[in-house]
């Protein structure tokens, strides 16, 4: 049998309930697990999960609220959100058996203490062999099948070859790298930057203001990249550079139809996970400490917390001094 033969996603959300599909297509023998014993048995019944209510699930994928069974498989996927990511990892680790790869697929920050994700599974779960996959990808798109291309990200690059390999299929391509820091920051930063990037369409800013937002936004994002020690390949590649671009370029993303509520006055979507404004306070404090220099986010950060207007961010930005590229 094949290394990497079954996976298990943990978190049936949005993401979880793609990345099973995934999973089922290039092959493997696929659980997902939903920590609510009734919409686990409502999703094994139906084939749909009502956050993802336009796909039906492969016949073969199994659905189990059951910890214990769900840890047996060769590879974890842990898709909750980034805040949670803790607590559901902490749950499994009992159950997993050592050197399992847990797959960390959240973008985000941990509040309090500043980990990245892959830490955050290293702690929860010292056992196991922490993960990252990140990058473009709509949960929407990627059920339906639409071509997608991320990033995953382990120390070990044979490992992540061979994660690449039980993952990867014609639509779904994972690129494979050991700069685990890289991608988790172009993940994270990626999801304040495109709040800033709806709030500019939602203020009426033009596709000028909108195109000087995203790339002075992914400097921001390289510049902590850099001082974090990620590589600038990976900065501007899928999981960097590449869901900026896709995140600030269209409501379908959660974060950017946030913003644009906020530009627009309006009242932020209900029900809908925008990372984003959890991160942004975190990336803040990192920035800072890391004594990097992140307008944007900072602008973000403080719109949230309702320390500053929208037009107060902006005149901020604009009257800012004039200094090289
Ligand atoms: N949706 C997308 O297109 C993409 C999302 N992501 C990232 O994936 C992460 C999850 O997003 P998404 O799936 O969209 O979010 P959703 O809001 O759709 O789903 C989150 C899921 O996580 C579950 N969950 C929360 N805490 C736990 C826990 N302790 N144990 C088990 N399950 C838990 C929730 O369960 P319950 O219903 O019981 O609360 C819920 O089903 C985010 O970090 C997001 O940025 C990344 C790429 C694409
Ligand atoms: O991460 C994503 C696309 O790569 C999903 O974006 P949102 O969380 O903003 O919807």
């Amino acid at each position: 049998m094949p290394a990497h033969m079954s996976v298990s996603v943990i978190g049936a959300g949005a993401w979880g309930t793609a990345l099973a599909e995934v999973a089922a297509r290039a092959g493997r023998k696929v659980t997902l697990y939903a920590r609510n014993a009734e919409h686990a048995a409502q999703i094994e019944a139906t084939r749909i999960n009502p956050k993802l209510a336009g796909v039906r699930l492969q016949p073969s994928i199994a659905v189990t609220s059951d910890i214990a069974a769900a840890a047996r498989a060769d590879i974890i996927l842990a898709v909750t959100p980034a805040q949670h990511l803790r607590a559901a990892v902490g749950h499994l680790a009992p159950h997993l058996a050592p050197a399992t790869p847990v797959i960390a697929c959240a973008k985000g920050i941990e509040h309090g203490t500043h980990k990245f994700m892959t830490e955050v599974v290293a702690e929860a779960a010292p056992r196991a062999v922490p993960a990252i996959l990140s990058g473009p990808s709509f949960a929407d798109d990627v059920a339906r099948g639409l071509p997608t291309a991320v990033t995953l990200a382990t120390g070990d690059e044979e490992l992540a070859r061979a994660l690449v390999q039980a993952l990867g299929s014609a639509t779904f391509r994972p690129y494979h790298t050991s700069d685990v820091r890289g991608v988790e920051i172009g993940g994270a930063a990626k999801n304040v930057l495109a709040i800033a990037a709806g709030i500019v369409v939602g203020k009426n800013l033009g596709a000028s203001a909108l195109a000087a937002l995203t790339t002075r936004g992914f400097s921001e994002l390289a510049r902590l990249g850099r001082a974090c020690g990620a590589r600038t390949e990976t900065l501007a590649g899928l999981s960097g550079l590449g869901d900026l671009l896709l995140s600030c370029s269209t409501a379908q993303s959660r974060n950017f139809a946030l913003g644009l509520a906020l530009g627009r006055g309006e009242a932020a979507p209900v029900g809908k996970l925008a990372e984003g404004a959890f991160t942004a306070p975190v990336l803040c404090e990192l920035a800072a400490a890391q004594k990097v220099d992140m307008p944007v986010s900072n602008a973000v950060a403080a719109i949230l917390s309702d320390r500053l207007t929208i037009d107060a961010a902006i005149e901020g930005l604009l009257t800012r001094p004039f200094k090289a590229e």
